[in-house]
C-alpha cells in the first residue's frame, strides 16, 4: 500500500529524516514512535504532500507520489493543524470532505449519519462543534477523516490533547473500528502505551531514523538497542561481558538466555527479572524508593556497586524503604542488547 523508498528531509543543515525506508501494508496499522524531534511529524506531513521530499520516494500502490498534490493522494488526515471547523456544526464537518469531491447532498447525510454511528456519536449531526467535549471532537475528527474512505489512514498525536482515561479507552475502541472497516493507519504518537495498544506494528525513530521496526510483542520482548529500551522505560541497563549463558558486570554475574550474542554488549534486566531476597544472597542493595504503580510497586533500589537498579513487586512483598535486600537476577527477563 505504502512504501518508502530512502526519504529524507532536510530544513537547512538540519537531516529531519534521515533516508528512512518503510514498507505499509493493506489494512496493516503502523505506529511511529520517539521523543521529540527525532523526525516523526516530518515523515507524516512528507507521506502526506504537505512537506516536500528532499531525496527518495513516496509510492502508494505503486504509483511515485512526487509532484502529487495533499488532496489528490488519496489520504485521510487527522492531524493537529487541521482542527475542526467550528463555524460549521458536527454534520458539516464529517461531510467535507464528500462536499469536496462533488458528492449529492442526499449521499453525503447517509455517510455522515454512518460515520457518526460509527464512531459513538449517533444523531450528533447538528450539534455545535464547540459544544461538544475533547473526546467527542476527537471522533468527530476522526469521522471527517473516514468520510471519503481513504486508502490510507494518517493520524498525528490522534489523542494527544485528551485525558488519559480516556484515551486508553479510545485507542481500544479505535483498533476495534479499524479492525472491523480494514483501514489502513500510519499513526505518529509519542505515547508508547497508545502505539502499543493500537498498533500492528511499531516504529521507533531517533533522530530521523529508524532504530527499531517491529510487532509490540517483539520490540517490548527484545528492544534492538539501549536507546529502544530507554525510550521505553527500561533503564537497567548495564556495560557486561557475555560468556555462554552468564554477564559479568558489577552487579556480579547475570544469566542471560541461551543464544546470546557475546562479548562486550550492554544487558537489559527488566524489572520483572530482578528478584528480591534475603542480603546474604545475592547483590547487596538498600531500597530507595517505592512507587505504588497500580498492580505492582515499583521498587528503586541502591546496589553497592553499579548503577541504580528497579524492581517489580507484588504490594505485599515490597520491602519497606531504607531496608536492605539481596537481589538476584532471572534470565527470562534479560535481555542482550546488541
Ligand atoms: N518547518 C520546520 N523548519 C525547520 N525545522 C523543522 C521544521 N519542522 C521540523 N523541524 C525540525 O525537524 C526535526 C524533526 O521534527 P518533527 O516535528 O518531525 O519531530 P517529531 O518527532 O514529530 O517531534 P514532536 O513529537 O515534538 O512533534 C526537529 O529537529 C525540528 O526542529
Amino acid at each position: 500500500m505504502l512504501r518508502l523508498d530512502g526519504v529524507t528531509v532536510r530544513f537547512g543543515a538540519r537531516v529531519a529524516v534521515d533516508a528512512v525506508s518503510l514498507d505499509v501494508a493493506d489494512h496493516e496499522i503502523v505506529c511511529v514512535l520517539g521523543p521529540s524531534g527525532s523526525g516523526k511529524s516530518t515523515l507524516l506531513r512528507a507521506v502526506a504532500g504537505l512537506q516536500p521530499v528532499d531525496a527518495g520516494r513516496v509510492l502508494l500502490d505503486g504509483a511515485d507520489q512526487a509532484g502529487v498534490p495533499v488532496h489528490r493522494r488519496g489520504l485521510g488526515l487527522m492531524f493537529q493543524d487541521h482542527q475542526l471547523f467550528p463555524q460549521r456544526d458536527v454534520g458539516g464537518n464529517v461531510a467535507f470532505g464528500l462536499r469536496m469531491r462533488g458528492v449529492s447532498r442526499k449521499e453525503q447525510a447517509a455517510r455522515v449519519a454512518e460515520l457518526l454511528d460509527l464512531v459513538g456519536l449517533p444523531g450528533a449531526e447538528r450539534r455545535a462543534v464547540a459544544a461538544l467535549s475533547g473526546g467527542e471532537q476527537q471522533r468527530v475528527a476522526l469521522a471527517r477523516a473516514l468520510a471519503p474512505s481513504p486508502r490510507l489512514l494518517m493520524l498525528d498525536e490522534p489523542l494527544g490533547q485528551l485525558d488519559r482515561g480516556l484515551r486508553e479507552r479510545l485507542v481500544v475502541e479505535l483498533r476495534h473500528l479499524f479492525g472491523r472497516l480494514g483501514t489502513t493507519v500510519l499513526a505518529v504518537t509519542h505515547d508508547q502505551g497508545e502505539a502499543f495498544a493500537l498498533a500492528d506494528r511499531v516504529v521507533v525513530m531517533r533522530d530521523g531514523r529508524i532504530a527499531q521496526s517491529g510487532t509490540p510483542l517483539e520490540v517490548w520482548r527484545r528492544p534492538a538497542s539501549e536507546f529502544v529500551a530507554r525510550f521505553l522505560g527500561f533503564d537497567n541497563v548495564v556495560e557486561a561481558t557475555v560468556s555462554g549463558e552468564a554477564a559479568d558486570t558489577v552487579w556480579g554475574k547475570v544469566p542471560v538466555p541461551a543464544g546470546s550474542p557475546q562479548g562486550g554488549r550492554q544487558v537489559l534486566v527488566r524489572p520483572a527479572g530482578v528478584r528480591l531476597g534475603d542480603p546474604a544472597d545475592g547483590l547487596r542493595c538498600t531500597v530507595e524508593a517505592r512507587t505504588f504503580r497500580g498492580h505492582h510497586v515499583a521498587v528503586r533500589l541502591r546496589p553497592d556497586a553499579g548503577p541504580p537498579l528497579e524492581a517489580e513487586c507484588a504490594l505485599r512483598d515490597a520491602p519497606d524503604e531504607g531496608a536492605v535486600v539481596g537481589v538476584t537476577f532471572t534470565s527470562d527477563e534479560v535481555v542482550v542488547l546488541s
